[in-house]
């Protein structure tokens, strides 16, 4: 299980501060919608200039326009984008073809979908990532992803599982039993008084999971 880091909300040079200080705890650096349509690619070219080693995550939130988008990001530096899973089909091989082309990767964001039928069909149309969602906006009155989010991702060949959505440390013990690969972390790490503190906290709650299960 790794962690990616969601940088939202946030000016470049916080996003910069943030990396800096939780990199030995982060495996993945996502940089959020937000940031990206405040920045642009640029601040996707910088960052893969400053941490070629760290994989980065644009979350574009495509929705359309599928093959230019995904181009966009890849020429940037990054080396996995994000669809929105309600897209047409039509989007989704078109990005999936620029990313197999490019040797990178496609992430559908499954927010505001959960119909098994459509997750089924993605997982058919050759998707390798999708990520449950509870968005930010739910967050403020929802009590997060329900056990038939994580219910519908099970028997899934070939998928693996992201999760995302106001994951804190609290939470992290409850999100890990259903062992998704990668556990997006926003908030609970950017707006802390300590953010190296608290990535180092939830990646070492992970390593001992890990250990015992
Ligand atoms: O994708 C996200 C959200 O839609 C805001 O753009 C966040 O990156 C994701 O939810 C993780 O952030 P937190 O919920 O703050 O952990």
């Amino acid at each position: 299980m790794r962690i990616q880091l969601a940088l939202d909300r946030l000016n470049k040079r916080r996003c910069f501060q943030l990396v800096e200080a939780t990199k030995e705890y982060v495996d993945w650096i996502e940089i959020g919608t937000g940031v990206i349509k405040e920045y642009g690619m640029e601040i996707i070219r910088e960052m893969k200039e400053h941490y070629p080693e760290k994989v980065l995550v644009a979350d574009m939130k495509t929705c359309d326009a599928g093959e230019h988008e995904a181009k966009q990001a890849f020429e940037a530096g990054a080396d996995i984008t994000t669809v929105m899973a309600f897209s047409a089909n039509q989007t989704i091989t078109a990005m999936l073809q620029e990313a197999r082309a490019s040797e990178k990767q496609l992430m559908v964001d499954l927010l505001g979908v959960s119909d098994q039928k459509r997750i089924e069909e993605l997982a058919q149309l050759g998707v390798e990532w999708m990520s449950l969602h509870f968005g930010k906006d739910m967050q403020q009155q929802g009590e997060g992803l329900t056990e038939a989010a994580f219910s519908a991702m099970k028997g899934l060949s070939g998928v693996s599982v992201a999760v995302a959505g106001g994951i804190a440390e609290e939470t992290l013990p409850r999100i890990m039993l259903h062992k998704p690969e990668t556990v997006i972390v926003g908030s609970a790490i950017t707006k802390a008084e300590h953010p190296g503190v608290v990535a180092r906290r939830m990646k070492e709650v992970i390593e001992d999971y890990e250990v015992h299960h």
